[in-house]
């Protein structure tokens, strides 16, 4: 494609130099380029891109997109917002490959992944063909592939997204972060349903307050797009917890339907008469399409919203109720989200992915429920993220746990022993006696201790790395699975 037809999308931008120049491939990561590609300079929150110009022509990039021209002799399209550019041109690049399918989105801060999860089993059981993005995997056409973040970048995105359009994807479903609504990543990309999940801290590293995160996420409703058409394909719809006080903003901002789900309060899709156990949780889903009983192997009444937001989603795609409740109840659950890990031990180990305050509150209120005698609790915070909710992590964990081990989640580059003091400053602060808890820095030592202190009709809860199977400890990244950790403990207490 001529550089010139390319930048038809951009109105403003200012081609210096040739714009008959042949472009073959889009990149913005200096170290993948290709021969024929027009390196795009993102300046960056670590780096700048236009710093790197110099070594993407050397590995063959033929044009530059930069927002200041540089003193370098090739052809430059010069543009205000290289991040726009970036979106806009990828869409354009990939042939708007979410224009030819239907995309269903999930933000929020917990339950992503889950709900994700649960639209794609739902909606392949239904013979669609259906392909998936997110934190665990991005799948399509039964084939897997590994991700390095929850929503991929812009040109990885339409890239993934065209390649499932080629392959005869028909729905994709993806996880859209905050991360991701700041920095366009999914900007112009044409969504059918957006679902919100909830709202509550975390990432406050990243946006300056509890405000600004919210507001990131209503990007998602506020670009939805418009939900008045005559063609039902091109319909909109916003799929909204009504429970969550952040739903009323957000409702507000889109033009799209706004189809409710809750517990509390009156919806378009309510689940009444729940009752969790240790082998399920049940629920009568009463919606705008009738009722149906639903038995789900997954445990938690968080678990609830997650089902309830996929039955919302499902139904708009047309899926008949009863179909989705039997796809609900044969799941079993998804990886590393109350997972339980046995080995013919007499108490439970469970080990579950909350790393936010909500999300542990939710866990542990599950494990009370669970739990027939007391409540081993082995957790610790991600480094380079969110320092604020460690000691509000350390409150929680001490409210429902009768023992505390705090460890180390992902130090990254921070003094491990920091985090942990952080953590504990929580529990200091609640007055929380020192026989409670100990903080042992090393994973394994924490997880193993917990395993030998466990008495029969216990539960062990590690939360926070769930399905992760490494452990980044200053710039290293180590072979680490909560589960076999676990399961080797128990073992080892067996022997
Ligand atoms: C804060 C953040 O999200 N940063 C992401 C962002 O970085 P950035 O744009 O600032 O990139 P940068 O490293 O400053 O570099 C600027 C530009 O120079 C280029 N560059 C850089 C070096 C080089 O040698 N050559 C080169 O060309 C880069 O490719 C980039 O285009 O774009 C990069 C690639 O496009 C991402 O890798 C990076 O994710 C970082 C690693 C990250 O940890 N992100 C996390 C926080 C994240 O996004 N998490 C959310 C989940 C959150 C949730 O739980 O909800 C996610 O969606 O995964
Ligand atoms: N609807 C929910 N409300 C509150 N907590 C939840 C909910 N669903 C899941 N959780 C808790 O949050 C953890 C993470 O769930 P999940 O992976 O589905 O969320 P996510 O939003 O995808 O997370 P991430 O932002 O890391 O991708 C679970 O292990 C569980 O403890
Ligand atoms: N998507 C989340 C995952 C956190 C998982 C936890 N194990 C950690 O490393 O902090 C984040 O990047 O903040
Ligand atoms: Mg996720």
């Amino acid at each position: 494609m001529k550089l010139k037809e390319l930048m038809d999308v951009l109105a403003a931008a200012a081609i210096a130099g040739d714009g008959d120049t042949e472009i073959t491939g889009l990149s913005c990561d200096s170290r993948q380029v290709k021969a024929g590609d027009l390196f795009i300079c993102l300046p960056g929150y670590e780096k700048d891109g236009h710093n790197y110009a110099a070594e993407a022509l050397e590995r063959g990039a033929v044009a530059l997109l930069v927002n200041r021209q540089l003193d370098i002799p090739v052809t430059q399209v010069v543009v205000k917002d290289c991040r726009f550019a970036l979106a806009a041109l990828a869409d354009a690049f990939y042939q708007q490959p979410s224009h030819g399918m239907t995309l269903i989105g999930v933000t929020g801060t917990n339950g992503k992944t889950t709900t994700t999860c649960l639209i794609h089993q739902i909606m392949n059981d239904h013979g669609v063909e259906t392909g998936m993005i997110g934190t665990l995997r991005m799948s399509f056409g039964g084939v897997s592939y590994p991700v390095s973040r929850t929503t991929p970048g812009a040109l990885e995105l339409q890239r993934s997204l065209s390649e499932m359009a080629q392959s005869g994807v028909q729905l994709c479903v993806m996880e859209v972060s905050s991360h991701a609504l700041e920095q366009g990543r999914v900007k112009g990309t044409d969504f059918r349903t957006a679902v919100f999940t909830n709202l509550t801290q975390d990432h406050l590293d990243y946006h300056a307050s509890l405000e600004q995160y919210r507001a990131a996420k209503g990007l998602f409703f506020s670009r939805l797009g418009n939900a008045f058409s005559k063609d039902p394909k091109r319909r909109k719809y916003a799929v909204m917890n009504v429970d969550d006080p952040s739903s009323e903003v957000y409702a507000k901002l889109t033009s799209a339907e706004v189809i409710t789900y809750g517990i509390d309060r009156e919806a378009d899709v309510r689940a009444v008469n729940i009752s969790v156990s240790a082998q399920g949780t049940f629920f009568r889903a009463e919606t705008f399409r009738g009722q149906v009983d639903v038995q789900l192997k997954m445990v938690g009444r968080f678990n609830v919203y997650n089902a309830l937001a996929a039955i919302a989603a499902a139904l708009l795609e047309g899926v008949p109720l009863e179909s989705i409740a039997a796809s609900l109840m044969k799941m079993q659950g998804v990886e590393g989200r109350v997972e339980p890990v046995t080995e013919g031990q007499p108490f439970a180990v469970i080990v579950d992915y909350a790393h936010t305050p909500d999300g542990l509150d939710n866990v542990l209120r599950t494990m009370k429920e669970i739990a027939q005698q007391r409540i081993l609790t082995v957790f610790g915070c991600g480094g380079d993220r969110d320092r604020s909710k460690r000691p509000v992590m350390g409150r929680i964990a001490a409210q429902w746990s009768d023992q505390i081990i705090i460890t180390s989640d992902n130090p990254r580059s921070e003094n491990p022993a920091q985090i942990l003091q952080d953590i504990e400053a929580g529990l200091k602060a609640e007055g929380i006696p020192q026989e409670r808890y100990e903080l042992i820095e090393d994973r394994r030592d924490a997880i193993k201790k917990a395993i030998e202190m466990a008495s029969p009709g216990d539960v062990v809860l590690i939360a926070g790395k769930g399905h992760e199977t490494y452990q980044l400890i200053r710039n290293q990244v180590l072979d680490f699975d909560d589960r076999i950790v676990a399961k080797e403990a128990i073992r080892g207490r067996q022997l």
